[in-house]
């Protein structure tokens, strides 16, 4: 088989892997990609994007259940049809399916179907053909954690929930996640029993630990149960397609589905990352803090797969990509990623939201005065029918900057961003304030928080 050569390799076509791409054949180089599954990677096609389409149905019907007898009547007829809510996703997976191929190869790209797996240090096999070149780019993402338990195999992705035609009686969540609650959320909108069951204490640990404590409470309110402390012992199947979950201690769960929410890890299993001379660990590829290889100077990594300590989300995975092509062909890589503050956003019914430091790690390192209240009774939280909400701002009491911004309700996932706009640039908390903002609207209740 002939070995084919090119400036650039990229493997994965996500987010990191086709910012990376399309950015070096813009620069002149020769470049090619390849994806071992359908091209356009998870966030377009089975993460951030499809699901946001079904938690808005979530919050729509919600929104309506809530507002009944005040801003609307009749609600009780509305409800999520299932196979409808499916193909209106699909008409946004579709298209990218079809389309980011043809995009890359009308921009000069060179697109290979295959799991991409290292023969040397800057050569390839997609199985069907040989490929070199003189930069590696790693962008493969990430992978459901393994779950060891006899029947595992019994255990729905959240790739397949995604795809799934109907909606069984009662669903079980493993892991009390981002994946887990945001589509529970979604489940019991529609009318199925859900529980979550959790390893741990309490679910969603990157965020407040007093908000996340509001919206267990308002998920039971809304049908959701919780499991936690459990350890899973074994998944049993009967002949009807119902499955029966057993804990080493409490009674088993009868479901009709479970899903994996327990955490995904890089997925870098298949890329034979030792014949490339290309140091890993848990955490994924080594890097240093230019993106690059710690062993190997051909190969560079980023997005959910690259070791580099940040969260694993489509904003970082796009600012490594960013960074990472200066580096690509630099005689001496030097730019860094300019994360700043990354706000994370759990896409429950209302959202979660936090940017900075938690209230333990920001009581450590300052002198902090802690803005917090249960907002739920506000005019602008009650004006959309009954619903939880609540904030904790964190205020350096010395420079009057916001170190930390916790949010819980409505209009969470877009006020948050406000906080980390003014935590990246340095205002302080009276800036903020003396800022005027258009009322009635959820950012204009920020003043009033500080
Ligand atoms: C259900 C779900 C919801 C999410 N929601 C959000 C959200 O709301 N907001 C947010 O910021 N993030 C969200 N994320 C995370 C986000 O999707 C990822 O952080 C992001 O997609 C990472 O981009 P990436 O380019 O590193 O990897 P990916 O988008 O995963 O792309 C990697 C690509 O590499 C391919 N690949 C793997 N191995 C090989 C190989 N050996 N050879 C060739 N190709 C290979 C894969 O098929 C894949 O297409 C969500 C994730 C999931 C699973
Ligand atoms: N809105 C978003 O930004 C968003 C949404 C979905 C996914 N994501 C990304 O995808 C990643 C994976 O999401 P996730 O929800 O699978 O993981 P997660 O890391 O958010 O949560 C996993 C949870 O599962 C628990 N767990 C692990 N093993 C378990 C077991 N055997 N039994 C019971 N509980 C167990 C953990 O204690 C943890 O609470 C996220 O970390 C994030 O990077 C982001």
């Amino acid at each position: 088989m002939k070995e084919q050569h090119f400036d650039l390799i990229v493997l994965g076509s996500g987010p990191a892997g086709s910012t990376v791409a399309t950015k070096a054949v813009e620069d002149g180089k020769s470049v090619a990609i390849v994806e071992s599954r359908e091209y356009g990677g998870t966030c377009a096609l089975r993460g951030c994007n499809p699901k946001k389409v079904y938690a808005n149905a979530g919050t729509l019907i919600d929104q309506v259940r809530r507002a009944e007898g005040k801003l609307v009547v009749g609600s009780e007829s509305i409800r999520i049809d299932w196979e409808n809510l499916l193909r209106f996703k699909q008409e946004f997976t579709q298209p990218v399916k079809e389309e980011r191929e043809s995009s890359f190869q009308s921009d000069g790209i060179a697109t290979f179907h295959g799991n991409a797996t290292f023969t040397g240090p800057n050569r390839l096999s997609t199985g069907s053909e040989l490929l070199s070149a003189s930069r590696i780019v790693i962008a493969t993402g990430a992978t459901p954690t393994k779950i060891d338990v006899p029947g595992s195999q019994h255990i729905r992705t959240s790739d397949e929930f995604l795809e799934l035609a109907k909606l069984p009686k009662h669903v079980v969540f493993i892991g009390g996640g981002y994946i887990s609650m945001e589509f529970a959320h979604v489940v019991a909108r529609c009318g199925s029993d859900v529980t979550i069951v959790e390893r741990d204490g309490s679910v969603l640990s990157g965020f407040d630990p007093d908000l996340v404590e509001q919206l267990t409470q308002y998920s039971r309110r809304r049908g959701i149960q919780f499991r936690f402390d459990a350890t899973m012992t074994a998944i049993e199947s009967d002949a009807g397609g119902s499955y029966r979950v057993q804990f080493e201690e409490g009674e088993p769960i009868e479901c009709g589905l479970i899903v994996h929410g327990a955490g995904r890890v890089p997925n870098i299993n298949s890329l034979d990352l030792q014949t490339g001379g290309i140091a890993f660990d848990k955490d994924g590829i080594t890097v240093d803090k230019t993106l690059r290889s710690t062993t190997n100077e051909h190969v560079f990594a980023a997005g959910d797969c690259a070791a580099s300590g940040v969260p694993r989300l489509t904003p970082t995975a796009n600012e490594e990509a960013r960074i990472l092509v200066k580096n690509l062909f630099s005689d001496q890589p030097e730019s860094i990623p300019d994360y700043g503050p990354i706000p994370k956003v759990a896409f429950t019914t209302p959202a979660i939201a936090a940017v900075g430091l938690s209230e333990k790690d920001a009581a450590k390192s300052f002198d902090i005065e802690v803005r917090t209240e249960d907002s739920s009774s506000w005019g602008s939280v009650r004006k959309t029918g009954d619903v939880v909400a609540g904030y904790k701002i964190l205020v350096d009491k010395q420079t009057d900057q916001v170190v930390g911004a916790h949010l819980l309700g409505p209009g969470a996932e877009e006020t948050i961003n406000l906080f980390a706009l003014a935590m990246k640039f340095e205002l302080s908390a009276t800036d903020i304030k003396s800022t005027l903002f258009a009322f009635p609207t959820y950012s204009s209740d920020v003043r009033r928080m500080l």
